[in-house]
């Protein structure tokens, strides 16, 4: 794991002044770093009949997309408004540095499927409770969700309403 800290980077007043980013690009870069991480976010989720990973757009969608190959499910994108086809719903939601809005293919999941949410980053947990309530919205059933990385000190977890558990590979 401490090959997974050593290969984020912090980087001060980005996107906004005041915001230190947790840049995650080099240990994408890093062919056996990226292999672990993605192996250790699936373990807790191997044999629990998870049906379909979710991925939050966009940094979701490399971990998301790769957890769900390794854990023979479907993958789901839940998208920035304006990128999927009609028929959608739509959550708007406040994250770290900013508003936004997240949606996903009314078709997209079966009412009762077992789905496991993916993201990068909690921070304030703003998205993934957007996640978790439109993935609701569709009748499906949230398993858990999985971040590789969590920032404590805002306390994300705490939006986290559900009782189906929510992993990070690393917390700052
Ligand atoms: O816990 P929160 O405060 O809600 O913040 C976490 C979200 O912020 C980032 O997404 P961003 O909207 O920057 O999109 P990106 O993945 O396209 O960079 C990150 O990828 C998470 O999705
Ligand atoms: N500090 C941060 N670094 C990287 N991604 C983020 N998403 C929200 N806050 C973030």
């Amino acid at each position: 794991m401490q090959a997974i800290y050593d290969l984020v980077r912090d980087v001060p007043d980005f996107p906004r002044p005041g915001i230190m980013f947790k840049d995650i690009t080099p240990l994408l870069a890093d062919a056996n770093a990226f292999a672990e991480c993605i192996r250790a976010l699936c373990d807790p989720w191997r044999g629990k009949g998870i049906g379909a990973v979710c991925g939050i757009e966009s940094r979701g969608f490399i971990f998301g997309a790769a957890m769900a190959q390794s854990l023979n499910a479907g993958f789901v994108p839940l998208r920035k408004a304006g990128k999927l086809p009609p028929p959608v719903v739509g959550m708007d939601y406040g994250l770290e540095y900013g508003l936004d809005r997240l949606e996903i293919g009314t078709e997209a999941l079966k009412p009762g499927e077992r789905v496991l949410i993916v993201d990068d980053v909690l921070a304030t947990g703003g998205t993934l409770d957007a996640g978790r309530r439109l993935v609701e919205r569709l009748g499906a059933e949230v398993v858990g969700a999985s971040v590789a990385i969590e920032l404590r000190g805002l306390d994300g977890r705490a939006r986290w309403v559900s009782d189906a558990p929510l992993h990070a590979l690393v917390s700052y």
